[in-house]
Parts: structure tokens; C-alpha cells; sequence
């Protein structure tokens, strides 16, 4: 097999991590001896082990006393290189050192400060051969989330809306009206299990009163954020609820009451999608998916502070309404969601 076949197991293995390891990157590993995979393992959960030690314990478990001798006969291959800092978990590269590996074969190489190449170095200074930049891009594309908080210092941006087949996005005052299908909200709540975060307006907070959970597909709910400069959602609706974190972005005041965490802002009527980029880079949180409403979506689409865009197209026209946002993108795909049309969008432009 190829390398790039061993590489492309390790991103089957590590998106079984997904929305469990943020801030981390998403990791797999694949041990293999004579063309066979001899264990496997991938970063299960922030704080616990990452992939390549989770994978040379597969080997140890399957193998026992051989195992020592097949690990020095043995290319280990991971998409992210091996870390050389001591975080969470002891470094890495120090551990297929300490089992003398003969090679390891990488996909990206770890943009990090505490990594960014020492890992690489760490084996080769022990005589391991190493080669890196296997399906690079894949690989990258693959951890974007990661990579925009690394490199560009924002979480990853998703805009998600439905719109009717004739282009609108709600109605004309304001009260709800659904527009997609059963199918398509099930698949939002996947999308939410794998989202560090989820954005909306007040308006949407007010009119629709969502729980923003993810509670038609199994995973965790995102912490839900909305922006509220004046404090005027009620108390009582669902985002208050103890289903998951909440963050008030807000004029009024900095506080924290059970999960509700209240973030004073100066002048939100400026610069907003800049401003909430860069305190969730500083809260650490690598990716959100804004739901609404058209109001908060173009101001992320008027910033250019978005990543990929969601939106759903309904076989139904309304006879009026509010018009939805226009993209400008690359159409990257485009599938039927039961009814609905569902478009992928992605901004090559930031
Ligand atoms: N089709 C779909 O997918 C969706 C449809 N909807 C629908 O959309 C409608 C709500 O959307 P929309 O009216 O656009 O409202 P939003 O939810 O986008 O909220 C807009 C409000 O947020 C506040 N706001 C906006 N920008 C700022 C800023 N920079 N600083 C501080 N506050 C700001 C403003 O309140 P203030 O005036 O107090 O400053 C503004 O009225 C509802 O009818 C809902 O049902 C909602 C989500 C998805
Ligand atoms: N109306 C509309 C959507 N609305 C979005 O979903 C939110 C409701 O979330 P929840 O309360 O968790 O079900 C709502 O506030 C708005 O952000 N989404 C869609 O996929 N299609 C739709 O037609
Ligand atoms: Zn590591």
C-alpha cells in the first residue's frame, strides 16, 4: 500500500475525534510492519492521550513480548507530526524515540509554536527516517479548524441559513416560520456535535426562541453565544436553559450565573464579526457555525470573516418576506438533504 492509503486511515481514525479534542487538532496514527496495520489509535478526547501513544499501546496489547521487536521494524504514519512539548501528555516524538521506530510518515507538519518542526527534528536526531507532507492539503483542509486558530488566529467560521426556493429568509415581521425539512434540521444537529460554538442575533433569540442544542443526533451541544448588547432577550427563553454554556455578548456588564456567562463589549455597532472573532481566538474556541439571523450573517459576509457557507434552499416560495444573504463563493457541493437542496460554500478569498 501507499503512503497515501496509510495517511487516509489515519484521517478515518482521527475524525472519530471530532468535536471532542477542540482546541486540539483531530489525530490518528496507523502502525504498520511488512504492509500490516499492527495497531491503531486516535486522539480520543481533550486532555487524554494523544494518537500515537494510544496506537503503540495497540500494539503492545495485540503483541506482548514481540512487540518491542516488531515496533523497531515498524513505520508509523500520522497526519499531524508528533508533538515535542510536554502539554497535556509527555511528547510524542519522545515516545517512538524511546521504541526506536524505523520510520514515521507524516501529513502536516504541526504549525504550533511548541511543535512547529521539533518533533520532526527530535526523530530524525535519533536516527529515525522521517518524510512529511503526505496529502498536505487534504490533511490541512481536514483540520482547518485547527489551522485557523494556529494560523490565522480566529476560530473557523461557518454561516448556516435556509432560505425559500425564491430567496427569502424570514418573514416579513419577523415572527417564525420554518423553511426546511425534518432531514435537513437532523443534519444541522449533527453539524452543531461537531462545532465548538454556535452564533445568533438577538432578533432570532427573541423571535425564534431556539435551544440551539443538538438534540436529534447523539455528540455534545455547542456552547451557544448570542449578541445582546441591551440584555433584552428574556430570562425565560430556552437559550437560559441549563442544556448547555451560554455567552451574553453584551454593553451592559461582565458576570457569570451557573452557565451563563455574561461578556461586556465596547461600541458593538462597530466592527462586531472582527471583535467576536477575537475574543472566541481567545477563549480558545476553534470553530463556530452561525445560524442567524440575516442580519448577523451579513455582517460576517460583509467582514469576509467567513470560512464555508451552509444553506439550505426549500422547494416552496413564500409570496413575500425578507431576502436572505448573497454569497459569493466557491460551490463546492451540492446534494439533496430529503426535499431540500443543501449548497456548500467555501471562501477562498481570506
Ligand atoms: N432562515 C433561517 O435560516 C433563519 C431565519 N431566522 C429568522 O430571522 C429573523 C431574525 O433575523 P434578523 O432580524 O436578521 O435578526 P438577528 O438575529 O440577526 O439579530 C439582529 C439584531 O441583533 C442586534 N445587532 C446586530 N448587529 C449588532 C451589532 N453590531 N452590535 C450590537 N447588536 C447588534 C441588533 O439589535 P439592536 O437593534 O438592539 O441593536 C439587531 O436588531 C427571525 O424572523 C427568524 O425567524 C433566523 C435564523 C435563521
Ligand atoms: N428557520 C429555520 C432555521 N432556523 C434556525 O434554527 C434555530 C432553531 O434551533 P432549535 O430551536 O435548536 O431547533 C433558529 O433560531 C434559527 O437559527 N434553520 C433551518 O435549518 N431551517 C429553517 O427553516
Ligand atoms: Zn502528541
Amino acid at each position: 500500500m501507499t503512503h497515501e492509503f496509510y495517511i487516509k486511515r489515519c484521517l478515518e481514525l482521527a475524525v472519530l475525534g471530532i468535536g471532542n479534542v477542540s482546541p486540539n487538532p483531530m489525530v490518528g496514527c496507523v502502525i504498520v510492519v511488512d504492509d500490516k496495520i499492527i495497531g491503531e489509535g486516535y486522539h480520543q478526547k481533550y486532555g487524554e492521550a494523544h494518537a500515537e501513544p494510544n496506537a503503540v499501546k495497540a500494539v503492545i496489547d495485540r503483541f506482548g513480548a514481540d512487540a518491542e521487536t516488531l515496533l523497531q521494524q515498524a513505520t508509523a504514519y500520522v497526519n499531524l507530526e508528533p508533538c515535542a512539548h510536554f502539554g497535556k501528555t509527555p511528547p510524542c516524538a519522545d515516545l517512538f524515540v524511546k521504541h526506536k521506530l524505523k520510520k514515521v510518515v507524516i501529513g502536516n507538519r504541526d504549525p504550533f509554536s511548541g511543535v512547529d518542526g521539533k518533533g520532526i527534528e527530535k526523530l530524525k536526531n535519533a536516527r529515525i527516517e522521517v518524510e512529511s507532507g503526505i496529502l498536505d492539503e487534504e490533511c490541512k483542509y481536514f483540520n482547518r479548524r485547527f489551522f485557523s486558530r494556529i494560523q490565522k488566529q480566529r476560530p473557523y467560521i461557518i454561516l448556516k441559513w435556509a432560505e425559500t426556493a425564491n430567496g427569502y429568509f424570514s418573514t416579513l415581521d419577523g415572527h417564525q416560520k420554518w423553511i426546511s425539512g425534518a432531514l435537513a434540521k437532523r443534519l444541522t444537529h449533527q453539524w452543531r456535535t461537531e462545532e465548538d460554538a454556535i452564533l445568533i442575533g438577538k432578533q432570532t433569540a427573541i423571535m425564534d426562541n431556539p435551544q440551539l442544542t443538538s438534540r436529534e443526533w447523539p455528540g455534545k451541544n455547542p456552547v451557544r453565544l448570542v449578541i445582546d448588547k441591551d440584555l433584552q432577550v428574556p430570562q425565560s427563553n430556552h437559550i437560559f436553559n441549563s442544556a448547555a454554556k451560554t455567552i451574553i455578548f453584551n454593553e451592559v456588564k461582565t458576570d457569570v450565573i451557573d452557565n451563563v456567562h455574561y461578556i461586556q463589549m465596547e461600541d458593538m455597532h462597530f466592527y462586531l464579526a472582527q471583535k467576536i472573532a477575537f475574543q472566541l481566538y481567545l477563549m480558545d474556541v476553534q470553530s463556530v457555525i452561525i445560524e442567524g439571523g440575516a442580519n448577523i450573517l451579513n455582517q460576517f459576509l460583509t467582514a469576509n470573516l467567513w470560512d464555508e457557507a451552509r444553506v439550505f434552499t426549500a422547494p416552496n416560495s413564500w409570496p413575500n418576506g425578507l431576502r436572505s444573504p448573497i454569497i459569493n463563493g466557491e460551490l463546492r457541493e451540492q446534494i439533496h438533504i430529503g426535499l431540500d437542496k443543501l449548497s456548500i460554500y467555501i471562501n477562498h478569498t481570506i
